[in-house]
């Protein structure tokens, strides 16, 4: 049976007062299931951010609400983690030492902690990188580490705001693939902010393609290809070419068996 890890109800939002009240986002509402990805996918400025801080607890609606579990959002808490594109790795300290950064004021047992630090590192294959400082890493194993600190956390939702934005396309291709096979283990809840269209249908069960001003949900996208995905396939362009169609950027004809 599927069920509920986020739910979002009828979220309005506007920054600034009077004439320059900024509607962000109107009546924004979606589910997402445990263990799924769901994509916040549409152009710069649209909300998006501003959206997944709201689910977050970072920041708080006028409107509306966002249920974690069946419970109200209200602040931030470890059972949803945020991971950032900008990597926020603290230069002075040791990979082992910034992943148990995200364990600290926990109150289990030590060895235990220690523990969920060496497994999540193993996950994202650093285990062996562990007395290494930041600089001493390339850009993606740095996200690694990131990535490792939110899983030692054992949250049940991750949120993603472009995390994979500042990496060259190798290193993007190859995070996307170990995010999969974590995020296929641990059953983990994600919620990630794009604007790469690739990443979306890489990733994504479902997409939400918002609109712009104010930011609203304009059509959700179940993308129905078998993961792992072939970027190569012709299904995957299906999916492709269905997003582009929402900004009127596809100047391709879906295939007649695609149409529905
Ligand atoms: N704290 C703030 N105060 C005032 N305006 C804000 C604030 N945060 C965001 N905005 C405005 O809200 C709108 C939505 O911003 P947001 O960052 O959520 O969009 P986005 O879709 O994530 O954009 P991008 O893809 O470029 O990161 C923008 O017009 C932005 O200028």
């Amino acid at each position: 049976m599927s069920v509920n890890m986020m739910e979002v109800k009828n979220i309005e939002k506007s920054f600034g007062v009077g004439e320059k009240k900024l509607q962000v986002l109107s009546n924004v509402s979606f589910r997402v299931k445990k263990g799924e990805i769901v994509t916040l996918f549409g152009k710069s400025g649209c909300g998006k951010s501003t959206l997944l801080n709201i689910i977050g607890g970072f920041e708080k609606a006028e409107k509306g609400s966002v249920l974690h579990n069946g419970e109200p959002v209200i602040k931030p808490t470890k059972s949803c983690v945020m991971l950032f594109q900008q990597i926020n790795l603290l230069p002075w300290r040791t990979v082992l030492k910034n992943v148990e950064l995200g364990l600290e004021g926990e109150k289990s047992p030590a060895d235990k902690q220690r523990e969920r630090v060496i497994d999540a590192l193993k996950l994202v294959g650093l285990e062996t990188s562990l007395d290494k400082f930041p600089h001493e890493l390339s850009g993606g194993m740095q996200q690694r580490v990131a990535i490792a600190r939110a899983l030692a956390i054992q949250p049940d939702v991750i949120l993603m705001d472009e995390p994979f934005a500042a990496l060259d396309s190798f290193n993007r291709y190859n995070l996307q693939q170990e995010l999969l096979r974590i995020q296929e283990k641990k059953n983990t809840t994600i919620v990630l902010v794009t604007h790469d269209i690739d990443e979306a249908v890489y990733l994504s069960d479902r997409v939400m393609v918002m609109g712009s001003h104010p930011g609203r949900i304009q059509k959700e996208i179940a993308i129905t290809q078998m993961k792992p995905r072939d970027r190569t396939h012709g299904d995957f362009q299906y999916f492709r070419r269905k997003i582009l169609d929402e900004f009127q950027l596809s100047t391709e004809r879906i295939a007649p068996e695609y149409n529905i």
